[in-house]
């Protein structure tokens, strides 16, 4: 099938807690289900059904393998030729996918976001905008420390943990050199209402083009 003609596919990246799930669904939000659709590269973490719940827990998932990444390119491939697709659903609490999927259908914008999508070269060549929210590393771990300890059913000692062993040195290997693959970068993520209007904007002069 021949790939659809108008369909953009804008990368959203950032450290764990930079606010980018909330500048995308910022920018999602703004525009109909028909005009921008979204995808999260967290619910391509790869399936552990053959581990127990505590060996899941001690994987690093700031690493580039943690996720299936051949999938969720084949998928956004899948979106540019006009097909809907059946998005995976991360679940953080037992750390595994859940047995749900999200139909996710073609639209002339696609979001999508993630800690990695810069790191992974196949993937990154697949976005045609790609945005970088930058946030210091302290305002990170307090908002991390909130938002696993209230929605992810983590203790406030697990996350110091896997921050201290996984996620910060793996935020230093990948995700901060992917920085230099942006086009834009974004302070501080879904607050900034300037970028956040910006971005509005070229997503409109997309679909009017469209
Ligand atoms: N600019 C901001 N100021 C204060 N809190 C924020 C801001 N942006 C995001 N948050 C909060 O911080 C947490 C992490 O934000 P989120 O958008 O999920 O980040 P990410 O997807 O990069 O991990 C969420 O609880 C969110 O409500
Ligand atoms: N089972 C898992 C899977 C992932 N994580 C962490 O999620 C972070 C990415 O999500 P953000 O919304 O913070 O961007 C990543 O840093 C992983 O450490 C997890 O804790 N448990």
């Amino acid at each position: 099938m021949a790939e659809a003609k108008n369909t953009i596919l804008i990368g959203i990246a950032g450290g764990t807690g930079s606010g980018k799930t909330t500048l995308a669904d910022k920018v999602v939000d703004s525009f109909g289900r028909d005009e921008v659709s979204i995808l999260r590269h967290d619910n391509y973490y790869k399936r552990h059904d053959e581990m127990n719940y505590e060996d899941r827990s001690k994987l690093n998932y700031d690493h580039p393998d943690a996720f299936d990444t051949e999938l969720l390119c084949e998928h956004i491939k899948e979106l540019k030729k006009g097909k809907a697709i059946q998005m995976p659903v991360y679940d953080y609490t037992i750390h595994n996918r859940s047995d749900k999927t999200i139909l996710v259908e073609p639209a002339p914008v696609i979001v999508l976001e993630g800690i990695l999508i810069f790191a992974e070269p196949s993937l990154c060549e697949l976005m045609d905008i790609r945005v970088f929210v930058d946030t210091d590393a302290d305002v990170r771990i307090l908002r991390r420390i909130v938002r696993d300890v209230k929605d992810r059913g983590r203790s406030l000692d697990s996350v110091i943990n896997q921050y201290l062993t996984t996620v910060k040195p793996m935020h230093e290997q990948f995700v901060e050199p992917s920085k230099r693959r942006a086009d834009i970068i974004i302070p501080e993520g879904g607050e900034n209402a300037v970028a956040l209007e910006m971005l509005i904007q070229r997503v409109r002069k997309h679909l009017e083009e469209a």
